[in-house]
């Protein structure tokens, strides 16, 4: 009997691994104008339409019927302006090469892959419009972030290709690739690059990025002594002062671990760290679906617990954003609890005093 699932992980890894090898491709070669600032004056840049027009075609190939909740979409891809045709010739090479490339072990060609297969500028910007589905509580959809932390992958630093089914407002499957994460986090100078896969109910492993060596991620049990923070490096995604005022509740000594993106869950799972935390740094700004998707569900198979602040679920069926929830709490069984009082005594301290 095959386990649920099965066809949708192995089209999900093979999405998240193409995307990866655009990614680490464009990071090479990224110029200055190939980057946009969008509406909310955040990066977006050839690598996340690519890697998002990469993604959407394989998912278009493998599920027609599926809907996706893609963070980006090829609006400023469409014009005729110079600037607009420089950017969407790029992303259509970088996609069209990437497409082409050898099939590699489990992948099909009818998932629209390998040499064979042509794909027009037109194709290629639709399926980057197939990610903009409202998103909703019934059904299948997908959620994709074709590059999260598109700061970090400016920097050279942690970025992730996230991928997540998700089936009547719960995450079945989640896939995450960081091509820039160390394998084994206590050798820095050993091989980077992985990727963490989780399907509901049947655990989360880590691989490297071509799929070699997988091996189940679990959250060790933390002693006081040994637990620290997983938080942003951008202190306007996350409020560090709030984080700072938790560790000094829970008497954490050791120094707060920055990184980009969900490579944050990515550690948590694997004991790299004992808690996320992320409050809003910039009051009204509502979390969205992608950024937190498949990264929960990593956790939550590693055997550990997300929540809200006020220890809700993370609500994925509410459209794209997720808009109950206030912050994000992660972390073992064991400390979630006394991590989510902390939090509420750190809020309750910082109210005004009546
Ligand atoms: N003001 C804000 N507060 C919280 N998160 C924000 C934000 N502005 C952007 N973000 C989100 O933070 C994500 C990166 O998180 P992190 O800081 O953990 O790396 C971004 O993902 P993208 O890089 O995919 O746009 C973006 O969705
Ligand atoms: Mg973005
Ligand atoms: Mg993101
Ligand atoms: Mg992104």
């Amino acid at each position: 009997m095959s386990l649920l699932f099965a066809t949708e992980r192995q089209v999900a890894i093979t999405a998240v691994r193409r995307a990866c090898g655009l990614t680490s491709t464009v990071f090479k070669k990224l110029i200055r104008n190939e980057t946009l600032t969008k509406g909310d004056k955040s990066p977006v840049t050839v690598g996340d339409f690519s890697a998002q027009a990469v993604v959407n075609t394989i998912l278009a190939r493998a599920f027609p019927d599926d809907r996706i909740v893609g963070e980006e979409d090829a609006k400023d891809l469409r014009g005729d302006s110079l600037e607009a045709t420089a950017l969407r010739n790029r992303i259509v090479d970088l996609a069209v090469e990437n497409l082409a490339g050898e099939l590699d072990l489990g992948e099909m060609e009818e998932w629209g892959l390998g040499p064979k297969h042509t794909h027009t500028p037109e194709q290629l910007l639709d399926a980057i419009d197939r990610g903009t589905y409202s998103g909703g509580s019934t059904g299948r959809m997908w959620a994709l972030d074709p590059i999260d932390g598109t700061k970090g992958f400016l920097r050279g630093e942690q970025y992730a290709v996230c991928l997540a089914l998700i089936v009547d407002a719960k995450v079945q499957l989640g896939v995450i690739g960081c091509p820039n994460l160390s394998q084994d986090a206590s050798k820095p100078d050993g091989p980077k690059g992985c990727m963490f896969v989780a399907v509901r109910e049947q655990g989360a492993e880590q691989m490297s990025l071509s799929g070699a060596n997988p091996a189940p991620v679990k959250i060790p049990t933390f002693s006081n002594g040994e637990l620290n923070m997983l938080e942003s490096v951008e202190a306007a995604h996350s409020s560090h002062s709030f984080n700072d005022r938790v560790s000094q509740l829970l008497n954490i000594t050791r120094s707060p671990t920055r990184m980009d993106s969900q490579a944050k869950y990515c550690a948590l799972s694997r004991g790299d760290g004992g808690i996320y935390l992320r409050l809003p740094a910039t009051s009204g700004y509502i979390e969205k679906i992608w950024d937190h998707a498949p990264g929960s569900l990593l956790v939550e198979e590693a055997g550990g617990v997300v929540t809200d602040v006020h220890g809700l679920p993370l609500n994925f069926g509410l459209g794209r954003e997720l808009g109950e929830n206030h912050g994000v709490v992660a972390a073992g069984e064991n400390v979630h609890g006394k991590v989510l009082a902390a939090v509420n005594q750190a809020l309750g301290d910082g109210k005004p005093k009546v």
